[in-house]
């Protein structure tokens, strides 16, 4: 029988992950929205990846629920997917807690570090396990209205290493998505939020993340929030993981380093679609929450657990709250007031 899986979250990741898995195979349910719901099911869904090439998946090969609760009614034993945005975490995970088993496994593939906390909370009688997504996703709409979700940047997904995720392993391989399990995801998730921290650089830049990484300014206010929070995670004794192709020590200095240094040191850091944005891009400009809390808030805390200040990340957090959408910053200007703190 087919493995089931749940998709709580038909955006960006939860399309890409839910839109592979239901090509290989799998028996995947979206729970989705009015809007997004609609037109999933009248015309489907296509996935791409970095060789640009689109794979359609039509409508036949998912099934759609507005609600986790729906979903519970056709699916037994299924695997959750919670590919919602942080700030959605609590509501998505109670409302799965409520309608799905005790033990039933919710596979977090969200950024930061607090989710899994967020669902023990909501759910306790759920099974949660961290993921961590390490590539860009961006959700365009065709003409004709079908939804395609592009994989913009490469990296491996890795999950926590637990029964559940060894068993799903061959599954994700066979859907183009090897998963990497690791023991412990802490230093993972904290690795990954070292990157996220260019969220809101690229958010009040207002430009693609391949033009955005290439001017200096916003490289070095990216800089100077990435060196204050890995002086805290050090004082908080967390060693984060390597994601990308520099050791996260390293991705700083690289960062200040001139723009044709850079452009070449730092090659596979520009391979990026052009027109990608980051997520939080996405919901600025869409006027949405953004995940800043999460990804800066979650260093402040941090350095406060440890007797510590993050000025530079509290200004971050203080600068995507005043900026609402429709305005740009130069990266000057974001250096300026990050390194102002
Ligand atoms: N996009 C990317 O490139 C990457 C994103 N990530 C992380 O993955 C996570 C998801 O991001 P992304 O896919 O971009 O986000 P999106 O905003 O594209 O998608 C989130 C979806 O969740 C839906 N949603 C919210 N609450 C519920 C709920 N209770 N039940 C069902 N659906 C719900 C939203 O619907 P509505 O809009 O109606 O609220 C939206 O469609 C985030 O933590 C992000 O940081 C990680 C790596 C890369
Ligand atoms: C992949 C990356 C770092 C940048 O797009 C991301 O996680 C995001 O946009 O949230």
């Amino acid at each position: 029988m087919a493995q089931r899986f749940v998709v709580i979250g038909a955006g960006a990741i939860g399309c890409r992950v839910g839109g592979a898995l239901a090509t290989a195979g799998a028996d995947v349910i979206f729970v989705a929205r009015a809007g997004r719901a609609a037109d999933l099911a009248a015309h489907g869904l296509a996935i791409a990846g970095l060789d640009g090439a689109t794979v359609p998946v039509p409508p036949d090969r998912f099934r759609i629920a507005p609600t986790a609760s729906h979903a519970a009614r056709d699916a037994a034993g299924p695997i959750l997917l919670l590919c919602t945005k942080g700030g959605a975490t609590a509501a998505a995970a109670a409302e799965a807690g409520a309608a799905f088993p005790p033990g039933t496994p919710i596979l977090s593939l969200q950024n930061g570090v607090d989710n899994i906390g967020r669902i023990r909370e909501a759910a306790p009688h759920l099974l949660p396990l961290a993921a961590m997504v390490p590539f860009n996703v961006t959700l365009d709409h065709e003409a004709s209205g079908r939804i395609v979700a592009r994989q913009t940047t490469s990296g491996a997904l890795h999950a926590e290493d637990h029964a559940v995720t060894r068993a799903l392993a061959p599954l994700f391989g066979r859907a183009g998505l090897p998963l990497t399990l690791v023991a412990d995801m802490a230093p993972v998730q904290w690795g990954k939020l070292l990157l996220n921290l260019n969220n809101p650089v690229n958010a009040l830049s207002g430009l693609p993340l391949r033009d955005e990484l290439m001017d200096r300014d916003c490289r070095r206010a990216l800089a100077a929030l990435q060196d204050e929070a890995l002086a805290v995670m050090k004082a908080a004794g967390i060693r984060p993981a390597r994601i990308g192709a520099a050791p996260p020590r390293l991705i700083p200095t690289i960062l200040r380093l001139p723009t044709f240094a850079f452009s070449r040191i730092a090659a596979s850091m520009l391979t990026i679609a052009p027109t990608a944005r980051s997520s939080m891009a996405d919901d600025r400009s869409a006027g949405r929450p953004t995940e800043i809390d999460d990804l800066c808030g979650a260093v402040v805390r941090l350095a406060e657990a440890h007797g510590l200040a993050a000025p530079r990340n509290a200004a971050m957090i203080r600068l995507v709250s005043r900026h609402g959408p429709g305005t740009a910053m130069s990266g000057r200007d974001i250096l300026a007031a990050v390194t102002a703190a």
